[in-house]
């Protein structure tokens, strides 16, 4: 039987490193459904695949996570092309305008924090958020509530009495609970959004898992760690990309002293990768699976437990069914 796998934010970094990853170890057993934003960019990507593995099934579908619309109509394209979606993997993500703070920064290296500011980007970064064509923050819109609308219209497609399917997402280790507050879900009044959008998905995975386990749909979280993509070159705009590579050898010896530096969106996809490859079952809902590589090149995937609750994920699902319900309404109404 093919194992169907529908990858967000498939066309770079980390999301086509999984899907390469994939096929190297599995050609023929797997139909792989790349959603992407921009298509030019997913027909690239689907070409890069199928150049290194000619006899793979890679199909494209339209989705822009930010989007409501796009989101629905994306779901409808998938409940008519696949009757059973075996992975979801949840991994478009953004980090819009993001600030660095370089006195936080300096000022962190000659600290005691200075592994975990490495690991976790804490205390130096923050963003601007904008606002979705919708009327939702963006960055909750895009790396979250998208998401979340996706597993919802997808319902009927991932969960079967006799067959588990598996929903992951890619969180971070810069997700953080001081960021996250449940009566602003969207996080209006924060300047640290993107911190704020993966707690939240750290939360909603909890929830998910206690709400469908019993329908056969398992819901995980990893962080691929410190990664070189374009989210990451976009944090300092005026250092151009030749000058991160520059940095490698910098970047390798931090690695010595943090696994966390993985840096490379094969290593990166890592724990994606190892989770493909369990049982759903067998895994603990309250873990985050991270991506590490050792000073040696090593790659592997350690669970470590999550900051989160019960209660407060449950209060957090709650929010984004009313949510749902809100927008969706207002689409019928723009829709008459
Ligand atoms: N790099 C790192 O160090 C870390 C990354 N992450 C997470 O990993 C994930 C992948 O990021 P990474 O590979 O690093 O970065 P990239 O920028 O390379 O990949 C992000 C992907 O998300 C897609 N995307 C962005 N916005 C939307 C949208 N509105 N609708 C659909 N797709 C969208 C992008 O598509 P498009 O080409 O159209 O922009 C792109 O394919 C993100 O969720 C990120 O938060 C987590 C921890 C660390
Ligand atoms: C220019 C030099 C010498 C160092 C670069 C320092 C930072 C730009 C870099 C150090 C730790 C990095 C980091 C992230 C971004 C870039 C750093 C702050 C993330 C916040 C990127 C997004 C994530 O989700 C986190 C897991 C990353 C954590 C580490």
């Amino acid at each position: 039987m093919n194992k169907v796998v529908l990858v967000t934010g498939a066309n770079s970094g980390i999301g086509l490193a999984l899907c390469e990853r994939l096929l190297c170890q599995d050609t023929e057993g797997l139909q792989l459904c790349l959603a992407c934003r921009n298509m030019h960019r997913g027909q690239a990507a689907r070409s890069a695949l199928l150049t290194s593995h000619p006899e793979a099934q890679v199909a494209l579908l339209q989705m822009d996570t930010s989007s409501i619309s796009s989101v629905i109509s994306a779901a409808r394209e998938v409940r008519l092309r696949y009757n059973q979606l075996d992975y979801l993997y949840l991994n478009a993500g953004i980090m819009p305008n993001p600030r660095f703070d370089v006195k936080a920064f300096f000022k962190g290296l000659f600290s005691s924090n200075v592994i975990t500011m490495f690991a976790t980007g804490e205390g130096i970064l923050t963003q601007t958020d904008g606002v979705t064509a919708d009327g939702l923050q963006e960055v909750f819109a895009t790396n979250l509530f998208g998401h979340f609308l996706l597993i919802r219209e997808l319902e009927p497609v991932l969960c079967h009495a006799d067959q588990t399917s598996h929903v992951i997402w890619t969180s971070s280790s810069n997700a953080h609970r001081s960021a996250f507050n449940v009566e602003d879900i969207q996080h209006l009044r924060g300047i640290q959004p993107y911190s704020s959008s993966k707690y939240a998905s750290d939360l909603l995975s909890l929830a998910l898992n206690t709400r469908y386990n019993q329908q056969g749909l398992y819901s995980s979280v990893i962080c691929p760690g410190f990664v070189m993509t374009s989210l990451t070159y976009s944090i300092l705009p005026s250092f151009p990309a030749f000058l991160w590579t520059l940095l490698m050898p910098l970047f390798w010896l931090i690695r010595l002293f943090t696994n966390t530096f993985t840096l490379t969106p094969y290593n990166g996809a890592e724990a994606l990768f190892w989770l493909f490859e369990q049982n759903p079952e067998s895994l603990n809902p309250h873990v985050k699976y991270h991506s590490l590589t050792s000073g040696l090149g090593n790659n592997y995937t350690q669970p470590r437990k999550m900051d989160i609750d019960l209660e407060t994920s449950e209060s957090l699902y709650e929010k984004l069914l009313q949510l749902e319900s809100e927008v969706k309404k207002k689409l019928e109404e723009k829709l008459k």
